[in-house]
């Protein structure tokens, strides 16, 4: 028997181990937490969000929640006054039952307009602090540099604009006010529970250290399954999101299965979780109300008690009664309340590190405009390192004439985007300087220096629009006719007139409906349209047909004439046009001249050049 039992245990441990394996293929880290203590200075550092708008709109909301309160509380007294004054006792005629009848009507009236009002004001606050911090956010976060970019995937940055700030949502919008309700009613409920009767208030009270209790251990441990639910399924999101992205290089590999598996997995965990966490839910609702239940039964025991005694009226026990009711619907909410408060508190904390984060590339307080430039470049003694003691480019120093073209080679790794991320300023180099026109691109503003400074990456971006949406990302008040000119100029009109709705079509993000060459087509007029001075191609590696390729030299003519372009080039073709070939390896420039000058040096470059031929001997 035990030993089946092992057996049993060492198949479960092996399927266990099995399982993590498959798990270890996709790790997605848990880095966010989410909850933190209650933070004072946080919390507000969020209510200045509500600044702007309370001078406007609190009064109205303060009166509302106080009249509302206030009239919530007067209710259930009227109601025991009224039945004690009708009542055998009291001897008052039906009359008096009808003023009562009147004045709770009202009551009612004035709290269905306070709580109109409170809902819709403290609404628009939530949306509009909503609105300003997202706003923010972004506003911050497209100023950020690329090393921001580097050190945190895309995934994690949108999951803060989105669930991070609609987290805080509730919490502004409801949250604060609802929580400053309960605390009030919570008091006037007290007070007026000790007024009417000090022995059945206290005796009712005795429940409330039972409540206290059950609710805050019970909430904290439903506060972490539920945490454990949020955190599966931010994974299952994660893995989904990557899944999607990865699609073509799963089907490629024909990797569905065990995607299938691992999700799965993922799956199965979140619904475990998920179980026990609303299982831990119902436990928790019925023994509130078992609670409650207890304090009904001292209400009703001892009320009976006191009434016999003469020293409670009947209508006083019908008022308790309803104040009873009330009590444990704001102590219930409270704890809710505060759950939401520590995830806002989680939220809030990563929002603010987003917001806190400066750029590392900071435009100086005397930054210049930089004028119209000529395009005279200059590198000197430049050094720069992404990470600290790893330089990327060791003391590169090149002079560029106005007009001329450099294509940058060497092989992966050696430096040629950094090269470019310096020129762009997209990164500051740690020693040694980079200048246009003999200024100093750290004096000048950021602004001044990209508007004149075009890029056309090897991995075209087509953003969601039309054709010439897309085209016009270049300048943004183009003309149509410039639109289209340019697409003429690089060849790119005859494609695009033949789509469905010609420049009018609409591609997808990313441009997916489009082939390679087209795509590059659609960015050299982009280009051409920004007419920048200086401009940076990073050519596509990928081969495309002939024709499409003899398109694509006849528009880089286009596009280099006139500028000073910088080419990190892969055909040969725009090699041997270039006016200087610089090579890097390792961060260093290790050769540079005429595509002439270098092969009769048969150095380095003589060396690539003599690679890429043989491979393309083998290839074909
Ligand atoms: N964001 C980054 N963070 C850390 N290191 C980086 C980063 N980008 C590049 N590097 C490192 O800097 C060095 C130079 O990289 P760079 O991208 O400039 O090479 P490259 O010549 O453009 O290569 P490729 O032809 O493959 O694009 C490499 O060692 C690379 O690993």
């Amino acid at each position: 028997m035990t030993t089946e039992r092992q057996e049993k245990r060492t198949q479960a441990q092996a399927a266990e181990a099995a399982e993590r394996k498959k798990a270890e293929r996709f790790v997605y880290q848990d880095d966010e937490v989410m909850e933190k203590p209650f933070d004072w200075a946080q919390f507000s550092r969020l209510a200045a969000y509500i600044r702007p708008y309370a001078k406007q709109l609190l009064p109205v909301i303060i009166v509302a929640m106080v009249l509302g309160t206030i009239t919530k509380l007067l209710v259930p007294l009227l109601l025991g006054y009224a039945i004690d004054e009708v009542g055998p006792e009291g001897g008052k005629n039906a009359a008096t039952l009808w003023t009562y009848c009147a004045a709770i009507a009202g009551l009612f009236l004035v709290q269905w307009g306070a709580g109109f009002f409170r809902i819709r004001f403290t609404n628009i606050i939530g949306q509009r602090v909503i609105f300003d911090l997202r706003a923010h956010l972004f506003k911050h976060i497209q100023k950020l540099s690329f090393r921001f970019f580097d050190k945190r995937p895309a995934g994690s940055i949108l999951v803060r604009i989105t669930n991070d700030v609609n987290s805080l949502q509730e919490l502004f919008t409801n949250g604060v006010v609802n929580l400053l309700i309960d605390c009030v009613q919570l008091v006037g409920i007290i007070a007026i529970l000790l007024t009417l009767n000090v022995k059945l208030g206290l005796a009712i009270m005795i429940t409330v250290p039972i409540m206290f209790v059950l609710s805050t251990s019970l909430r904290k441990r439903i506060r972490r399954v539920w945490q454990d639910v949020r955190q599966k399924q931010s994974r299952i999101n994660s893995h989904l999101n990557e899944s999607i992205q990865g699609i073509k290089v799963t089907q490629a590999y024909t990797q569905e299965k065990d995607n299938m598996a691992f999700f799965d997995t993922m799956n199965t965990s979140n619904r475990k979780a998920w179980d026990l966490a609303s299982l831990m839910n119902q436990a928790f609702n019925p023994l509130i109300e078992v609670t409650a239940g207890v304090g009904s039964f001292i209400l009703f025991f001892y009320g009976a008690y006191l009434i016999q005694q003469g020293e409670l009226s009947i209508g006083m026990l019908l008022a308790f009664a309803t104040y009873v009711g009330n009590f444990w619907e704001p102590i219930n909410r409270l704890g809710q309340m505060y759950s939401q408060l520590l995830i806002a508190m989680a939220s809030s904390e990563r929002i603010f590190e987003f917001i806190d984060e400066e750029p590392t590339v900071a435009e100086k307080r005397e930054a210049k405009e930089l004028q119209s430039i000529k395009g005279d470049i200059s590198f000197r003694d430049v050094v720069f390192e992404y990470e600290k003691n790893r330089p990327a480019l060791k003391g590169v120093s090149l002079e560029v004439k106005a007009g001329q073209t450099i294509a940058l080679v060497g092989h992966t790794g050696s430096g040629k985007s950094t090269f470019i991320n310096l020129l762009c300023r997209f990164y500051d180099p740690v020693g040694g300087q980079v200048a246009i026109d003999g200024t100093d691109i750290r004096d000048v503003t950021i602004q001044s220096l990209r508007s004149q400074v075009g890029i056309v990456l090897q991995d075209t971006f087509i953003f969601s629009g039309t054709i010439r949406d897309n085209i016009r990302f270049g300048k943004l008040d183009a003309t149509n006719a410039e639109i289209e000119e340019a697409a003429k100029a690089v060849g790119a009109h005859e494609f695009i007139v033949n789509l469905p709705n010609g420049y009018d079509t609409q591609v997808e993000e990313r441009g997916n409906v489009l082939s390679m060459g087209q795509r590059q087509l659609l960015s050299f007029a982009r280009a051409l349209l920004a007419d920048p001075r200086v401009l940076i191609l990073d050519e596509a590696t990928a081969s495309i047909d002939t024709e499409t390729e003899a398109k694509i030299q006849e528009a880089l003519k286009k596009l280099l004439h006139g500028r000073t372009s910088f080419i990190i080039a892969h055909r040969l073709s725009t090699i041997r046009n270039a006016d200087q070939i610089v090579v890097l390896d390792h961060g260093s420039i290790v050769e540079q001249g005429d595509h002439d000058e270098l092969m009769r040096l048969q150095g380095y470059y003589y060396g690539l050049i003599e690679a890429q031929y043989r491979f393309l001997e083998e290839v074909s």
